[in-house]
């Protein structure tokens, strides 16, 4: 398959995704609007149901997802104390068969870890090529205050992650930065046998704001394969989505 008829049928199956989760979306829900190009395709989607007489209200992720949600009418709310969302629906780096999740390749984990934590539900949509037997093969982010970069380096290539500090794609000589200021930085592990111990050892590294492994925090992924959507649950067989009338 050549690449651009690869690129396409990944866009395909992550519009599948997307408007998979669409359905399951109800009158009077408030959302959390995931980051990326999946999460997009979402906000875009749900959108046209609000400008269609859905009543929905939502928070975003990241600035780019805040920024579209605004462009394509959907009402948002700010943070403030006490507000839960019924339904966060998000994209993923790599997801495994427990559900555990690399995120951050936008450089939005921060925000969207808070808001899947501030969740009864977090879905996830992705193409099929982010479904992995085990994690590590993409690089883990960590978000990282830019005053600690020198030390965490030293810290997380001790723990074998061979760190990468992003550099930002459209400003060429420039370190990315994410929606909070900080920098990222990309760990490469290729193999995450341990993820709850990994998790725990990156997040003590004093100056690590935030590090991409999402566990225990997703309840269902709708993952779609060619034209076929299947949803995943945590040691469960993947099923097919058609059979869910509601959130499975
Ligand atoms: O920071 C970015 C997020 O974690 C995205 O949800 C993740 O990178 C997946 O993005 P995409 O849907 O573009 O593959």
């Amino acid at each position: 398959m050549s690449a651009s008829s690869s690129a396409s049928l990944q866009n395909q199956e992550k519009h599948l995704a997307a408007t998979t989760a669409l359905r399951w979306v109800r009158d009077g829900m408030t959302l959390g609007l995931g980051s990326g190009s999946t999460a997009a395709l979402f906000i875009r989607e749900l959108g046209e149901r609000v400008r269609a007489g859905l009543r929905i209200q939502a928070t975003a992720t990241s600035q780019a997802s805040e920024d579209l949600a605004r462009e394509v009418g959907i009402p948002l709310l700010e943070p403030r104390r006490g507000l839960r969302f019924d339904l966060t629906v998000d994209g993923a780096d790599e997801l495994d068969a427990q559900l555990c999740l690399i995120k951050g390749g936008g450089g939005a984990l921060l925000r969207e870890k808070v808001l899947a934590t501030a969740s009864d539900y977090l879905l996830i949509v992705a193409d099929s090529s982010k479904a992995v037997a085990q994690l590590g093969h993409f690089p883990l982010p960590l978000e990282v205050v830019p005053f600690a970069l020198p030390w965490v380096l030293d810290a997380v290539a001790a723990l074998g992650g061979a760190p990468v500090v992003r550099a930002d794609k459209q400003k060429a000589g420039e370190l990315a930065k994410s929606d909070q200021g900080n920098l990222l930085v990309d760990c490469h592990f290729e193999v995450i046998t341990t993820p709850v111990e990994l998790a725990r050892q990156l997040q003590s590294i004093p100056g690590v704001v935030e590090q991409g492994l999402f566990l225990g925090l997703a309840r269902a992924a709708v993952v779609a394969q060619g034209g076929q959507a299947w949803v995943w649950r945590a040691g469960l067989e993947p099923a097919a989505a058609d059979s869910f009338a509601a959130l499975p």
